[in-house]
């Protein structure tokens, strides 16, 4: 009997090279102006098809750094999440599938992990079931599924507003590189969001509108040291909050040679820019002296791309 089908689809990590955020809205959501940055940490997730209707889930976690409490395994999980979107868009009576996760993105880390394994999972289920969904039908049904995975569709670099989902691509081709210091512990994103309109009750937030432009040309003309200068998050306060362990490390990474660090969306994962791969790959190392798990990694990266054309797509300049 042949093997059963399956798909396997790559989804990058995200960090916010800049985060606006505006006052809470009615609905529960904060409008934002955010520029995501893709970076070459990357989620699998592997679509086999199965006989039955059931969504089955596994994971797998290659590097074995991540504490996987939290994950839920169950339909409420964002890939099973987004089997089931794919299945009732396309009408299918019968779409059983096994979805195994591989998983590099910190969990609960701020840097969109549960999303790249929507995205993915929304790829390669249209791809195994021959759904046919159009990439717009895939991209609403991302927004669907949460803020910010339409852009885990998408990668490289783009200008998000709305909550997130609204997104333009932004040039940005020449390769960053950066260190990343995830936390051994999560940070729940509702709650950095509460505690940040909790910080600023009583002033007035304006909405965002746009995304800086001077952060576009920093990441068109691959400027590093201005880059440095105009990265900001407006979740960050908040995160420090909740994480005051987080501003020791911060401290760290810039006497250790980073340009500029920051927190990576509602945290707690640091992300520090440095000025090219040798100065990353030393300050990754430094750091893990000091007792710090720390990864170099580059962005942008791209975005979903099923495993046989993972090389076709490497066309960033260094
Ligand atoms: C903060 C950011 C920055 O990119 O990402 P993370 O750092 O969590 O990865 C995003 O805004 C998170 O996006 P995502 O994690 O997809 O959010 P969702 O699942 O849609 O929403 C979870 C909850 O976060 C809050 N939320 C999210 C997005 C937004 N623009 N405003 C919000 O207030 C709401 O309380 C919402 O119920
Ligand atoms: N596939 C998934 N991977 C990780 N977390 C998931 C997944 N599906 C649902 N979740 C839930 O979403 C929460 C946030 O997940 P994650 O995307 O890792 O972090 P963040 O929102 O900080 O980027 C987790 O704590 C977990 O409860």
């Amino acid at each position: 009997m042949a093997a059963p089908r399956s798909v396997t689809v790559r989804t990058p990590g995200k960090i916010n090279v800049s985060l606006k955020v505006g006052p809470l809205r009615p609905d529960g959501y904060h409008s934002v102006a955010s520029v995501y940055l893709a970076v070459s940490l990357f989620e699998e997730v592997t679509a086999t098809a199965l006989e039955t209707d059931e969504i089955q889930l596994t994971l797998s976690d290659p590097d074995g750094r991540l504490p996987q409490e939290g994950i839920p395994l169950d339909g409420n999980n964002l890939a099973a999440r987004a089997a089931r979107a794919v299945a009732s868009r396309a009408g299918l009576a019968q779409a059983g599938v096994h979805l195994h996760i591989t998983k590099r993105v910190p969990v609960a880390g701020g840097m969109g992990g549960g999303s790249a394994d929507a995205a993915a999972a929304l790829l390669a289920c249209n791809e195994l079931w021959n759904a046919g969904l159009t990439p717009a039908e895939l991209a609403g049904l991302a927004a669907g599924l949460g803020a910010d995975v339409p852009f885990a569709l998408l990668g490289g670099a783009a200008a998000g507003l709305g909550v997130g989902d609204r997104l333009t691509p932004v040039p940005a081709p020449h390769r960053l590189h950066w260190v990343l210091v995830p936390a051994p512990y999560g940070l729940s994103t509702p709650q950095v969001y509460a505690a940040v309109d909790r910080l600023r009750s009583g002033t007035d937030v304006a909405e965002p509108t746009e995304v800086d432009p001077v952060i576009l040309a920093a990441l068109a003309d691959g400027n590093t040291s201005a880059l440095a200068g105009v990265l900001v998050n407006d979740l960050q306060p908040a995160a420090l909050e909740l994480a005051p362990g987080l501003r020791t490390v911060l401290e760290a990474g810039t006497r250790l040679g980073a340009l500029a660090g920051m927190v990576s969306g509602s945290g707690p994962t640091l992300a520090f820019l440095a000025a090219d791969e040798a100065a990353a790959s030393a300050l990754a190392a430094a750091l893990r002296t000091e007792g710090h798990s720390a990864l170099a990694v580059y962005g942008p990266a791209e975005g979903a791309v099923t495993a046989a054309d993972t090389t076709a797509h490497q066309t960033y300049r260094k």
